[in-house]
């Protein structure tokens, strides 16, 4: 989105030739054993391979500007640093090498977004609302909102049992609610919609639009290439940690779509096969 006085785009996020490395303790001895432990610390000051220590390197020189008023999607295959990335971005990863730089407090929404399991889902809503910097009153304020967002009363009064009876698919739902309840300078979804079912992710995917209109900046993870399309008008695909493309929606998927091999589109039913013709009826 263009600044208002000056017509420029407004970046929030940069990352610039980005490295994240994780360090896997343990690797060589197979188990967290006592003894292994204490072998590590009696070889403490070594290098990290003779303590054991196995890197994996996850995100290999990324570099990219996003503006405000983009949705862009992150793609590729399983193990590729999609939510590494994400994860650098929101400041909860270390960069081994270049630098992130973000305007604003970038929130991240995992599925594996931390609510309490013994709590119900209404505590839930407020402590996920406190947790994204929301003050009580416009949590009550928008309360009911949320819920209705949810679709978690549908089939009930689920609001108020505790969150651990709820199905995956519920308990996702209830996070991304909650989540998209306040407006983000910058709001990163892995995987999220995967999750909902098909009437709920058409109602996230408007709220992604409405976001973006919002003058924040969304990142969209997703192995469906459809959530993609329909929310993203920029895609990085990442692959074995590098950026292997970044550019409008259609000219990735495409690239993207013909080296996975699938076009990610619902199949065309098969024809149904023609009735068999019916025996003439016998004279009278
Ligand atoms: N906590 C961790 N410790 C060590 N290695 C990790 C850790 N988390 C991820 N990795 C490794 O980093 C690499 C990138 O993983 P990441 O989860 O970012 O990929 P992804 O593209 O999000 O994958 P998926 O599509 O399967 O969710 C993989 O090789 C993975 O094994």
């Amino acid at each position: 989105m263009a600044d208002e006085t000056t017509g420029a785009r407004v970046p929030t996020v940069i990352a610039d030739d980005l490295h994240i490395v994780y360090r896997v303790n343990g690797a060589r001895t197979g188990r967290g054993s006592a003894t292994a432990a204490l072998s590590r610390i009696l070889r403490r000051g070594k290098d990290d391979a003779a303590r054991g220590v196995r890197k994996v390197h996850a995100v290999r020189g990324v570099s990219f500007v996003a503006y405000r008023g983009e949705a862009i999607g992150l793609i590729g295959s399983n193990g590729s640093g999609k939510s590494t990335l994400l994860r650098a971005i929101a400041g909860l990863l270390p960069a081994e090498k270049g630098k992130v730089y973000t305007d604003g407090q970038p929130s991240l929404l995992g599925v594996n977004a931390a609510l309490m399991n013994d709590l119900t889902g209404e505590r839930n809503v407020i402590l996920g609302g406190l947790a994204m910097g929301m003050s009580r009153e416009e949590i009550k304020a928008r309360y009911q909102e949320i819920v209705d967002f949810s679709g978690i009363n549908e089939k009930g009064d689920f609001i108020t049992l505790p969150m651990r009876t709820y199905s995956s698919g519920m308990a996702a739902r209830l996070r991304f609610s909650i989540a998209a309840a306040k407006d983000h300078d910058v709001l990163m979804i892995d995987e999220a919609l995967a999750t909902g079912d098909r009437k709920f992710q058409k109602r996230s995917e408007a709220r992604i639009r409405e976001l973006r209109k919002e003058a924040g900046t969304v990142f969209l993870v997703s192995h469906n290439n459809k959530s993609i399309r329909d929310t993203c008008d920029r895609v990085l695909w990442l692959e074995r940690g590098e950026l292997r493309m970044d550019g409008p929606t259609d000219e990735v998927l495409r690239e993207y779509e013909a080296f996975t091999g699938g076009t990610d589109k619902p199949r065309k039913p098969k024809p149904k096969p023609k009735a068999p013709p019916r025996p003439a009826p016998l004279p009278s």
